[in-house]
């Protein structure tokens, strides 16, 4: 890798962010401290990582022409996708011709579409999953159903934070299933996956560095999800040494087969001892998002230094320590943020304004932190400085 250099100068570190949301936006910090330049690239403008980054572009990251100009326009030494909505190829491509991404072209190509990660994980490295199907047609999910049985989830190939997403869990549920997977996904209509109900005890994410050294794993991750939407996270999750070693056994398969460095959100399903593998992302994770408060070096930190080649020698916890998600609902060009003092009241709370531009119905625009003695009283901690926060539409 070429030296640190100056942004806005021949010698800058050039760093471009494929997405440029609330993720983002803390990887962009993280890197400027390193004086790089970042360039942060989303669908839309005044994208949260658009308001701290050098410059932006706002583009269809889907059409792979556009992806192609903006790359070879601005000549990144490193291409950092942030979000799975991006047209991979063109980074397969432009990787073959020296292009750096991260982790590599191909994971972020297996991972942008769920069938690819999930045939690796279950077919090539025979992970334990639940049981699957992929579906084009509403006959192929008919089958699907009768094939896997009540409750299912039904989920587009291309979508996150829920998006799509619905558990079936009788016949009534069917129909409205279906038609919102063929209008809820990143990329609209098309293939979804239909997966057996997997009845955990609890689910985590594993949050594991590819670097320079090695790999390392993070305390693990646990959280609630509503709607196939985070809610909230703690660390760490306790968990028996089997099913602790278990996971990483699993986080470190699936990462060491999708290569490059940086952090990976491994997300697994326990039930007991067992550990049951779900999806991966290759960069770090909503709910990672608790490690702004746990972790000296938070997933956003060691992400940066992974991705620059630099040292991880400790992954310091910092103690018991829990985030909630703030969802606003509604429509809204100008999103404003009351109680935000009454929510930093509590010693060892935090609090990030994602500042996106706009609401069209459901979107998560804040997230509280906090530390305490055990994770149940931070928990309680992070919803309470939640409720302080009130977004006015
Ligand atoms: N087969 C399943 N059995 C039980 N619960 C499931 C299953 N699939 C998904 N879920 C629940 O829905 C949540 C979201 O699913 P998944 O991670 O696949 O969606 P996503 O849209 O990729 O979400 P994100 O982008 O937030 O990771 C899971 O964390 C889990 O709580
Ligand atoms: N589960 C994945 C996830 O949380 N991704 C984060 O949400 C942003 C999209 O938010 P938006 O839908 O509000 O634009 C993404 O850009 C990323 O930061
Ligand atoms: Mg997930």
């Amino acid at each position: 890798m070429k030296p640190f250099g100056t942004p806005h100068t021949e010698h800058a570190l050039r760093l471009m962010l494929l997405g440029s949301g609330e993720l983002g936006k803390e990887v962009a910090i993280e890197a400027q401290r390193f004086a790089v330049e970042v360039i942060a690239v989303d669908r839309y403008a005044h994208a949260p990582a658009m308001q701290v980054a050098h410059r932006s572009h706002v583009i269809n990251m889907l059409d792979g022409a556009e992806l192609r100009r903006i790359i070879e326009m601005e000549k990144p030494d490193l291409v950092v996708p942030e979000i799975e909505a991006i047209h991979t190829p063109t980074l397969i491509e432009m990787e073959r011709e020296g292009l750096r991404v991260i982790p590599t072209a191909r994971a972020a190509w297996l991972t942008m579409d769920r069938e690819g990660i999930r045939r690796l994980a279950a077919e090539e490295l025979k992970l334990p999953t639940s049981p699957y199907r992929f579906v084009d047609t509403r006959d192929e999910y008919l089958a699907a159903i009768a094939a896997l049985g009540l409750p299912c989830v039904i989920k587009p190939v291309m979508s996150s934070s829920g998006k799509g997403q619905s558990l079936i869990k009788t016949t009534a549920d069917v129909d409205a299933a279906w038609d919102y997977a063929q209008s809820g996904g990143r990329a609209g209509q098309g293939r979804c996956i239909v997966e057996g109900f997997i009845a955990f005890d609890y689910e985590i994410t594993l949050l594991t560095v590819r670097h320079r050294d090695g790999t390392s794993f993070c305390a693990p991750i646990g959280h609630l999800q509503v709607d196939g939407d985070y809610r909230e996270s703690w660390q760490p999750q306790a968990m028996p040494e089997r099913a602790l070693q278990r996971a990483q056994e699993i986080a470190a398969a699936v990462t060491a087969n999708l290569g490059g460095y940086g952090v990976f959100g491994v997300e697994l399903f326990v039930q007991g001892d067992d550990v049951i593998f779900s999806e991966v992302s290759p960069r770090p994770h909503d709910t990672g998002l608790v490690t702004l408060i746990s972790q000296e070096l938070s997933q956003f930190a060691l992400h940066a230094r992974a991705i620059l080649g630099l040292p991880i020698p400790v992954i310091r916890q910092l103690g018991a320590s829990a985030s909630c998600a703030v969802l606003a609902e509604g429509s809204s060009h100008a999103p404003r943020y009351h109680g935000v003092a009454d929510a930093l009241a509590e010693p060892d709370t935090m609090l990030r304004l994602f500042g996106k531009p706009e609401i069209n119905g459901k979107r998560r625009m804040a997230v509280t932190l906090a530390r305490d003695e055990g994770v149940d009283s931070a928990r309680a901690k992070a919803r309470r400085a939640a409720e302080k926060l009130q977004v006015e539409l």
